[in-house]
């Protein structure tokens, strides 16, 4: 228990008894002799009588015949109105005081007070380091008062990340056992289970810059996706978004939040490894395959009407479509974020690549579902289709900067070149770099994971995360030599 009354400050003070309507004069004279402590109003009511007020003096003025004014002041305050000096006491305690001052008197001198904490919706995340962990309770305790309701759940990071979703252990050490949250980025909200999914509110910065190189309409594979921190801002933004994660909680939030952002029909999520994820997106189905043996007579695919939703029926009419198999193999494994079936999407798929349609914004490609108010508005209504992965992808996200270097050789020989329309996707991959490193040592690691080499590679300094290693953001095209070019000899099977 916190003897919460050890930290009071008992002040002996003097205050002058002002009539109210000249307190605004007073306090201009007095500048400087009045009470200065933060969040406490130097002028308060009169106990007994509502017409004054107290306007309370500074600890230097020590004299009840205020000789620690100057004359001067004191004067022009004579000149105003007859003055009535009151003794006034003041306590300053345990709520008065921020967290630092009670946990500097708490915690053993020369302990760094842990006064700094990660929030996350209505959680703080603490790091106690081990020294303090004796007095952990203690620090919650005060963490928890002095933010509360801002906070109602404190926690302790227990251990280090050993498992492969990227979750921290937690213990909970004051407020209520709830980790369910919920955070705002930007346009978007996020609700997440903190205990079980992945969450780093620090690259708020880092997933508005790279959504910010993205373009309406693009499609948009999200390899590492967690809850969606990258993919629903890019649907926002009228991307198409296929989104993987291994962590099938991280899975069921990205729905969640797909739905939440209004954009669950631009965000196809997924629960498998990364290497089958994007295997399985840029295979080739079957059925293209059987219906254009040779990719010149795209042309002549089979046609089928497709009764449109009720609700896309009545922006546009019943829709004539290329009639567009998803893989069995993708479907499998396929989960909307809306919750439709592999028969709902292909009731709207259907492409057009940039080069065929130009787009509506004059950006490429305009690919759109349903849209149900996302704050793209020029997709609203528009033609509904639904990208072709194998045929084209723009950007690949690959946010898993302790490993993500090894997944790259997944690209070798991953596209068929005959399929294949526009240029070769934009590779973003995270990583970390130690002070030992440099971007050469880290563009062979990628080189010899693709076998291939990289052209113009970009790096982007995301943020420190120790001492002496930072997390970067890698970007480059991926190389022509990852092109295959027979479609007879599929070089991936996704085991
Ligand atoms: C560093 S987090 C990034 C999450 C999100 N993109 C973000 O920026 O917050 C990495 C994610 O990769 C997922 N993950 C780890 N190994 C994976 C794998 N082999 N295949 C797919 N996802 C994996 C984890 O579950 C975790 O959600």
């Amino acid at each position: 228990m916190l003897d919460e009354s050890k930290f009071d400050v008992h002040l002996k003070l003097r205050a002058l008894r002002i009539p109210r309507e000249l307190c605004k004069v007073a306090t201009r004279i007095l500048n400087g002799y009045l009470l200065d402590k933060p969040r406490i109003k130097p002028i308060t009511e009169d106990p007994t009588c509502e017409k004054n007020r107290y306007m309370i003096l500074s600890e230097r003025v020590q004299n009840p015949d205020l000789s620690d004014i100057p004359d001067q002041k004191l004067d022009e305050l004579k000149g105003l109105c007859k003055i009535e000096v009151v003794p006034y006491s003041l306590t300053l305690g345990y709520s008065y005081w921020g967290s630092d001052h009670i946990l500097k008197q708490i915690l053993p001198p020369g302990m760094e007070v842990p006064s700094s904490f990660e929030t996350i919706g209505h959680i703080a995340h603490l790091n106690i380091h081990d020294d303090l962990l004796p007095h952990k309770d203690v620090i919650a305790k005060v963490i928890y008062d002095k933010n509360y309701p801002r906070i109602k759940t404190i926690v302790n990071k227990v251990g280090t990340i050993t498992n492969e979703f990227r979750v921290p252990k937690f213990e909970i050490l004051a407020g209520q056992n709830d980790m369910v949250t919920e955070v705002k980025q930007y346009r978007a909200t996020f609700k997440l289970d903190y205990s079980l999914v992945y969450w780093n509110s620090r690259l708020e910065h880092e997933h508005m810059r790279l959504v910010s190189q993205f373009r309406a309409g693009e499609t948009i594979c999200d390899m590492f996706a967690g809850i969606g921190p990258f993919a629903i801002p890019a649907a926002q933004k009228g991307c198409v978004v296929y989104a993987n994660d291994l962590n099938p909680d991280s899975i069921r939030y990205l729905k969640i939040n797909a739905e939440i952002n209004k954009v669950d029909d631009l965000v196809c999520a997924y629960n498998m490894d990364a290497r089958n994820f994007i295997l399985q997106l840029m295979a080739v189905p079957d059925s293209e395959i059987k219906m254009e043996p040779d990719v010149l007579k795209r042309g002549t695919c089979e046609k089928y009407e497709i009764q449109a939703s009720e609700e896309s029926k009545s922006e546009i009419g019943t829709l004539t479509v290329e009639a567009k198999e998803v893989p069995d193999n993708i479907a499998s494994n396929l989960v909307f974020a809306q919750g439709s079936s592999r028969t709902a999407d292909t009731s709207v798929s259907a492409v057009k690549r940039p080069s065929e349609n130009g787009g509506a914004d004059g950006t490429g490609t305009t690919v759109a579902g349903r849209r149900k108010g996302s704050a793209n508005k020029r997709m609203r209504g528009s033609e509904m289709s639904n990208a072709k992965t194998w045929e084209h992808v723009d950007h690949v996200i690959m946010n898993l900067p302790a490993s993500a270097l090894q997944f790259l050789d997944v690209f070798r020989g991953i596209i068929q070149r005959k399929y294949w329309k526009g240029p070769l996707p934009w590779i973003h991959c995270y990583c970390f770099m130690r002070a030992n490193e440099t971007q050469e040592f880290i563009v062979s690691e990628a080189e010899s994971a693709l076998n291939a080499c990289i052209q113009d590679p970009l790096f982007y300094r995301v943020r420190d995360v120790a001492p002496n290693k930072a997390m970067f953001c890698l970007s480059f095209r991926l190389p022509e030599a990852c092109f295959i070019e027979d479609d007879t000899d599929t070089v991936h099977s996704a085991e």
